[in-house]
């Protein structure tokens, strides 16, 4: 298992700087969160982290390659798998489709061999079938694996969307605001999804979400970006009371807009860090 270490992390768009000498590391096997306001630089982080956005300076390091020089497919390959704010499920394909698509990279039976459904060829797609409902099961959507995505509730696309990132059986997952938009009892199941997801497959998980409940929950380590610019980092509970932290969510400068956004405080005075249950 590797750590993945981020040092001097920096993203210039034209003037605006929108990440600037970040650092931080997500242990194996742990949970790491990106939290901080809107424009803070937590999807950013997210894009170069997965090649969809260059470096402008700074590393990302995992399991001894530079992800900085890396393209998108090439990250996946070292086991790197990343979900989406906006679900990117293929809507018209069945969930096990789309789980099998997310396996394409395991997959070693070329396009010929498949298409001509030569012994070998037939005999991989039943192993890959068969760990596809594994994971299904795992995430609980096992009843719905012939279902086209399109007719599915969003919390049981957001489960496919997070089975489809397993299914490339990741060592780090990057998880874009698991549970943006879900209803309370739907932010439950999936806060439980994650949490075995890190128990039992042992993958390590970063996680960007505005909903501090799942993130006090769930998180070892929460590193706090404000501006670009790394603010605070350690255990949860540290963080949530951490002066420069509660000065940044109540500073007028960010609009939020997001549901469950807030201040990570039990001050009062912004949206309380209040737990899945409380909401659902
Ligand atoms: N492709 C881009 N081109 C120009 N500016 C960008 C681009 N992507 C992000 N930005 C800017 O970089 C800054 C950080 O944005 P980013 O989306 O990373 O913040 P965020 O913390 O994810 O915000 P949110 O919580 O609203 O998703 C913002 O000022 C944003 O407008």
């Amino acid at each position: 298992m590797s750590e993945l270490a981020v040092t001097g992390l920096t993203v210039r768009f034209a003037g605006l700087t929108a990440l600037d000498g970040v650092e931080f590391t997500v242990a194996p096997g742990s949970v790491h969160a990106i939290i901080g306001p809107n424009g803070a630089g937590k999807s950013t982080c997210f894009n170069v982290l997965s090649g969809v956005y260059r470096a402008t300076e700074g590393s990302v390091r995992f399991g001894g390659a530079e992800l900085t020089a890396l393209r998108p497919d090439k990250i996946a390959a070292l086991g790197v798998a990343r979900t989406f704010q906006n679900i990117a499920l293929s809507r018209n394909l069945t969930v096990e489709d789309n789980l099998m698509l997310g396996r394409h990279r395991l997959t070693r039976a070329g396009f010929v061999a498949a298409g001509l459904r030569l012994p070998h060829a037939r005999r991989e797609d039943a192993r890959h079938r068969a760990r596809v409902r594994d994971i299904a099961r795992f995430v609980g959507v096992g009843d719905y694996l012939a279902a086209p995505v399109a007719g599915l509730s969003y919390g049981v696309q957001k489960r496919i969307e997070l089975a489809r990132a397993l299914a490339l059986e990741p060592s780090l997952l990057l998880l874009d605001e698991p549970v943006a938009g879900m209803n309370g009892a739907e932010r439950v199941r999936m806060a439980e999804v994650i949490r075995r997801a890190r128990a039992d497959l042992g993958v390590s998980i970063l996680l960007v979400e505005h909903d501090m409940g799942m993130v006090m929950r769930l998180a070892d380590q929460v590193t706090v970006l404000n501006f670009g610019k790394r603010i605070a980092s350690g255990p949860p509970d540290e963080v949530q009371r951490d002066p420069a932290v509660i000065r940044a969510y109540l500073g007028g400068a960010h609009t939020e807009t997001g549901s469950g956004t807030g201040a990570p405080t039990e001050t009062g005075t912004g949206p309380r860090a209040g737990t899945e249950e409380e909401k659902a």
